[in-house]
Parts: C-alpha cells; structure tokens; sequence
C-alpha cells in the first residue's frame, strides 16, 4: 500500500514541477499530455529546467538527490544545463541518533563498544545519506591505542533503496514506451547502472578494500597519505580506519597560513591523478573538495591526505591506451587519427566514414584550441569527445565517463591551487612514459615474465605432443588431427618467436652495453 503513495507521490512531483515536459516532449498517446496537464494545473513552470529538476529531487528525498548526482556525471547523456544543476545536489541529511550507530557497531562486532573502544564520540563529525562518520579511540591487536575514525550505514537503507530503485525502474519503463525521446536517454539503462552504484555502496568493505588498494599504489609516491584499514573491524555495515588530521583543501587561507607551497599542490594533484589512472588503472573517482584534506604535520607536510573510496574507476589496458592514443592525437590537432581511432577499436560501426566523423571531431574540438595549451581542459575535450561520439551511436562505457568527471575535478581543483598550472604539460610525461612501455623493452620483458610459467610447463611436453600426433595421424586422419597440427602450429610460432625474442634480447642487450662502454671510452679515446 505504501508503495502505491509512494508512487502516488512521486507522479505528483514530476507533475508539480513539470519533469513530464522535460523527458517526454513527445508524447506518443496524446491523451496523456492532456491528463498530466489537467492532473497538474497550477504547477509552476517559471524557474530553468534544470533548477525544477534539481528542487523536485531534493524533495523526494535521498535516494532520489544520490540518483541526481550520479545522474549529473552522464554528460555524455544530459545537456549541459541540466547536468550543471544536478551537480549541485548536495545530500547533507541530520545524523541518526548515535544509539543507533552503536548498536549497528555492536550487532556486526559481536562485542560491546566499551570493548572494541577505549573512547567512541557520540557526536557524528559527518552525516550523509548513506553513512554517518564518528570519532574514537581504538585499542589494536597489539594493544596500542589508535585514533579511528568509524564509518557506520544509515539504518534501514537497503529496503528504502530497493522500494525506491522498483518505482524507478516503473517509471524508467514507462518514459521508455510512451515518449520516442524518452529511449534516447535510454532510462532503463541508466536506472540498472544506478543500483549497481547503490548497493555497491552498501557494502563498506568493498570501499575498505578499494582504499587498501588503492593505499598500496601509492605507497611509494610519497604525494598522498590514504587511511590504513583496521580488518578486524571491518564488516559490511561499519568500517573502522586511521582518523586522519589535515585541513580540508577548500579553506585555503588556513593552507596558506601554515605554508603549504599551493603550486607543487597543485601539480602534485594531477600527477597523482594520472599515475592513478596511466600507470594502476585504477583511480579515486569521488574527488570532491569534501575528500581530500592536505597534511601539515612535520612528517608528512603538504602531502595530500584522501578520504571516501566508495567510488573508484577501473581502467584496461584497452581504456589506457584509448585515452593516451586520443589525447595525443588531439593534441597534434590530427582529428583524422582520432578518427580513425574510434573505428579501429570499434568504438563506432565499422562503415562509418571517417571523413564524416573526423568532420564531426573537428567541430566540436577545434573551439577548445581558441586559447593558450594551458588553458585547455583535458575534461572538456573527453566530454566533447563523448558527446560527438554519441551521435554516431557509440556506447561511452561508464569507466569513462567517471573518468572524465574526476579529470575535470582534479582540474578544478589544480586550477583554484594554481592558475598558471599547465595541464597538460604536467600531464604529458605520464603519457609519453606510458606509451613508451606499452612498446620499449620494458612491455618485451614483462610479457616474457607472463608467458615463461607457461612455456617452461609446455617445452618439456612438447617431444611427447609431437610424438602422440605423429602415432595417431597413422591412425586417423580426420579433423582432429587437423585442429592438433593447427595447435601445435600455433604453439611452435609462439615458441619461436619467445627464442628468437631472447635471442634478440641478448643481442640487443651486449650490443647496448658495448654503445654504452663506447661512449663511456669515448671522452677517452678521441
Ligand atoms: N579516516 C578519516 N579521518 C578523519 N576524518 C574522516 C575520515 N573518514 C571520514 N572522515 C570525515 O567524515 C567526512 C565524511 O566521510 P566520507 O566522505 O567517507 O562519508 P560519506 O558518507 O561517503 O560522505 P559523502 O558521500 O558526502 O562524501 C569526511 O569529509 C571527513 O570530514
């Protein structure tokens, strides 16, 4: 029953603030367009559509402002007003009561708090729709005492969530039959890959563990400090992690004060960024000013300090190298490669033309370039990249379009630090080097690491295979032995070109060091 109010309720707000006139332009049964109006006369049409939007989210409550705000990153899907006022959905909500932080705490520990915590602070420091933060002392394994910071789920959220994700998905169904505008932005689509986020982010683990990762990459950078995790108070509901001390990066009179250097901030920033995505594939994608902190103890001073995991991107070796060919090409201003890019990968039909698609490209590309290499926005170029990609029915994958997201916040970002930050000069050495180790022998020598287990299992086996193949071709000669020869083929190509890659290797690598002792002799010699 409360689920049709709920229902009710959420008709009438899309009615209220007019949302039918945005998706369905067109409605395709006419007395539909009559019945929304005459169910919604009064409604107020006065303020831009995006703000309606926005207001209409905000009133049906959390789950609904986190779909806004997951929904303002699919720019690839949304015009730019409507996405631009969707981003400013914020989802403070008032803290649950923290009797109710602790019993959650108690429920997944099996153990009091007093027993876990040597102190627990009762008062939240952070409250969101999702989870709510509080500060406590922590008495590890070994004894010691830890400052911790505990990150508790709101209570009750998984039902509302599936309750409200059903609705949605009815009315993603129903935007879907009764507008031809409304498949465009495909609702179905967008609605599954929204359910996904949220119970992804249901899990605590999940992010205690993308944080854990993500900890290990960049342990040897030196740039940023990410909390270690406590595992034995890690569950589902509740995570327990390093409390971390730096001052948020948005209140930079403080930062200035303590002498934090704001340029090498800002480099730091996207150099972190792209050694996060070009080198581990693997990348912080909610960085919001909320997230990120700056350290000013001795130690660690000007160091980044990264909160919240519970988005990150992955990247493949597929997406890396999409993103490195593109932005160098565009930046040679060579819009037939990138053309040609997208149906090598078969990003856009085979039989698209690539005259008409670089055509496409240049359009949307060639403004950005009205302004010094500076000042260009390696997040806009995507965007467009996308948005001209769209029109020629390609399916942006969503790792992407996290991506670019998180590109234009690091730059926001890099540029409120610096405004003389050169983007893309900071960022090209990460591209180079990358490019360079998908193809120098660095890439040769990693991919004999991968293959060797195999081959030292198969090269003793291989006299026995030949010998089996030649005593069964006395026997039979149908196609089994057809698709035997072909393996063993193949198997004898890939071994010849492993010993002939050794081979050249070791050729290569005396002859090197014999250039190398040359020039070394030759301030002697001559
Ligand atoms: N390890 C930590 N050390 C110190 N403070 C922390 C830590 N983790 C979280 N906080 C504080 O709690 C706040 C909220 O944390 P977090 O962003 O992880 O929660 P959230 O529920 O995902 O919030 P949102 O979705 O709004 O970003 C942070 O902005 C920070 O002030």
């Amino acid at each position: 029953m409360s689920r049709i109010f709920r229902g009710a309720y959420i008709v009438w707000i899309v009615l209220r603030y007019g949302l039918d006139e945005l998706v369905l332009t067109s409605f395709q049964k006419p007395w539909l367009g009559v019945l929304a109006r005459v169910l919604s006369v009064g409604r107020k049409l006065d303020a831009p559509r995006g703000v309606r939007l926005r207001e209409a989210l905000e009133r049906l409550g959390p789950i609904f402002v986190k779909f806004g705000q997951v929904l303002s990153t699919r720019r690839d899907l949304l015009p730019p007003d409507i996405a631009d006022e969707l981003a400013r959905l914020q989802d403070r909500v008032p803290p649950f009561p923290s009797a109710v932080a602790v019993a959650t705490i108690e429920r997944a520990f099996r153990k009091s708090v007093s027993d876990i915590f040597e102190s627990f602070d009762h008062t939240p420091v952070a409250s969101a729709s999702i989870a709510q933060v509080h500060f406590a002392v922590l008495k590890d394994r070994n004894g010691r005492l830890r400052e911790v910071a505990v990150k508790v789920l709101r209570p009750g959220m998984l039902p509302a969530i599936e309750s409200d994700l059903g609705l949605m998905r009815t009315m993603a169904g129903w935007v879907q039959g009764l507008s031809a505008d409304g498949k465009r932005l495909k609702p179905m689509e967008v609605v599954a890959e929204f359910d996904k986020y949220l119970h992804d982010e249901l899990d605590l683990v999940r992010e205690a563990s993308s944080a854990a990762q993500l900890r290990r990459n960049m342990d040897g950078l030196n740039l940023v400090l990410i909390p270690e995790m406590f595992w034995d108070y890690c569950a589902t509901e509740v995570i327990v992690m390093e409390r971390m001390t730096g001052i948020p990066i948005s209140q930079t009179e403080r930062l200035r004060a303590a002498g934090v250097d704001f340029q090498k901030l800002a480099r730091d920033g996207v150099t972190i960024f792209f050694t996060q995505v070009f080198r581990d594939g693997f990348f912080h994608a909610d960085m919001h000013p909320g997230n990120i902190q700056v350290s000013v103890e001795p130690a660690t001073f000007g160091r980044y300090i990264s909160l919240d995991f519970g988005i990150v991107g992955t990247l493949t070796e597929f997406d890396k190298e999409y993103l490195a060919q593109n932005f160098t090409a565009f930046f040679r201003r060579d819009y037939k490669r990138v053309a040609e890019l997208h149906i090598e990968s078969g990003w856009v039909p085979a039989n698209t033309r690539v005259d008409e698609l670089e055509a496409a490209i240049r359009a949307c590309c060639e403004p950005v370039f009205d302004r010094p290499l500076k000042e260009i926005s390696l997040g806009i170029i995507l965007m467009r990249l996308f948005q001209t990609s769209r029109r020629f029915q390609v399916e942006i994958q969503p790792q992407l379009v996290l991506l670019q997201k998180t590109l234009l916040n690091i730059e926001g970002l890099g540029r409120e630090l610096d405004p003389e930050l050169d983007l893309w000069n900071t960022a090209k050495p990460f591209l180079e080097k990358w490019m360079l180790e998908q193809i120098g022998p660095k890439a040769f020598i990693e991919q004999l690491k991968n293959e060797a287990p195999r081959y030292a299992k198969l090269l003793p086996e291989l006299p026995r295979l030949l010998v089996d193949f030649l005593k069964q071709g006395a026997t039979d000669r149908g196609g089994d032995q057809r698709k035997l020869l072909e393996e063993l083929l193949v198997e004898h190509r890939r071994t010849n070109r492993l010993l002939h890659g050794l081979v050249f290797g070791v050729i290569g690598f005396g002859l090197g060091l014999l250039v190398m002792r040359l020039l070394f002799l030759s301030p002697f010699l001559f």
